[in-house]
């Protein structure tokens, strides 16, 4: 492997501690050589070493690959017709999950193959350069671990979310003991991550008590956690991701103050999704709220086909400036060191000597861009092999 010089950056977005200005790390006249799929070097361009190759990106803004720390991206079918229902004003409770279920577990391995690898396409033509990819729409052993294997073909990032839903032929008591009994042993091993959907406020998700039996027997079998928590209504999600050590708990929309309180005193990262409020016309989280307590925050897509279907990173940035009071630095920290952290990852979402060479380029001279200009598509994942 050859070493690469990027050069001609109108601004580095570092997020690295004491490496530049503000939030972000911010440099000018930086250069950063990336070797061997890794940073070697960030300073100043007029003393950038010697390389195999120089990339000059024109004056325009460098900042770390996104991570995108929530997607249901192993799915079939599409739910067009649910989102134009809400736009009607019908409400969102889950049910739909069960008719993206059926043309999931109807497709094989090559179709769902097929159309995972272009939702990635989508996503690195975007800037995003980690991604963590959750089951869920399989429900059964075999359509769980199936969608595991695919996931895994394409991330390590892989999250087992048998517990998404109770699937049309059980109830609540009967699918739990599937998930308890056989689920979980079968996919451990299969997934770095377990998730729940603990909602009280769905009839089809997991209540307190549920969710709860469900990490902890995740926990027992080698999972680390995750957990969708207080998206519809107020719940125990929150507070009891911050219980179990969960890496993060992801919506937090509808948040109490024992919940702030919770996060600010733990290590969970409080993962929020506008993308879902937008597409669901639901309130978005208070982001400001919880920044001031001082909890880490994340942003992701939840690109999936019912609440969200987007794997646009930077909308979600734009979402989070425009509706939830985050400021552009603020938002994209969370679209990448924040969301590393809910990862446990410290070798993404920054641009320091030894990350990945995990490099997004703007068609723009500065973060600011982002939100400043929603739609446009001006990030790409950056080559540097
Ligand atoms: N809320 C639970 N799961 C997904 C939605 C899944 C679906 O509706 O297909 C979410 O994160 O929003
Ligand atoms: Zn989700």
């Amino acid at each position: 492997m050859s070493a690469v010089l990027v050069t001609g950056i109108g601004e580095l977005v570092t997020n690295g501690p004491g490496q530049g200005d503000g939030l972000l790390g911010l440099r000018h006249g930086a250069a950063v050589v990336c070797e061997d799929g890794r940073v070697r070097w960030v300073g100043s361009a007029t003393e950038a070493p010697a390389a195999d190759r120089v990339v000059d990106v024109g004056g325009r803004a460098v900042l770390p690959g996104f991570v995108d720390a929530h997607t249901h991206l192993v799915f079939a079918g599409d739910r067009a017709a649910e989102f134009a229902a809400r736009m009607a004003g019908e409400r969102y409770d889950g049910g739909g999950i069960a008719s993206t279920v059926a043309a999931t577990r109807a497709s094989d391995d090559d179709t769902l193959r097929a159309l995972l690898a272009d939702r990635i396409a989508e996503l690195r033509s975007q800037g995003t350069t980690t991604v963590e990819i959750k089951s869920g729409y399989g429900l059964t052993t075999a359509d769980e671990l199936r969608a595991l294997r695919l996931a895994a073909e394409v991330t390590t990032e892989t999250t087992f979310l048998g517990a998404h839903v109770v699937p049309p032929d059980h109830d609540h008591d009967s699918y739990l003991r599937l998930v308890l009994g056989e689920m979980i042993p079968a996919c451990a091993g299969a997934a770095r991550w377990l998730d729940v959907f603990c909602e009280p406020a769905s009839a089809h998700a997991f209540d307190g008590d549920q969710s709860r039996a469900v990490l902890e027997a995740g926990r027992d079998a080698g999972f680390a956690l995750r957990v969708h928590g207080n998206q519809l209504g107020p719940g125990p999600g929150v507070r009891l991701a911050v219980e179990l050590g969960a890496a993060s708990v992801d919506h937090c929309t509808f948040l109490d103050d024992a919940d702030v309180d919770a996060l600010a005193a733990g290590d969970t990262v409080a993962t929020l999704l506008p993308g879902v409020e937008f597409a669901t016309r639901s309130p978005y989280p208070d982001a400001r709220r919880l920044l001031d307590a001082g909890v880490t925050v994340a942003l992701a897509t939840d690109c999936n086909p019912g609440t969200c279907y987007t794997t646009s990173m930077p909308l979600i940035i734009a979402l989070a400036v425009r509706e939830m009071g985050m400021t552009p630095a603020e938002a994209v920290r969370a679209a990448t060191a924040g969301a590393a952290r809910s990862l446990w990852r410290d070798d993404v979402g920054s641009i320091t000597v030894g990350s990945r060479a995990d490099l997004a380029v703007l068609d723009a001279p500065s973060h600011l861009h982002l939100a400043y200009r929603p739609g446009v598509p001006l990030a790409r994942a950056l080559d540097v092999g």
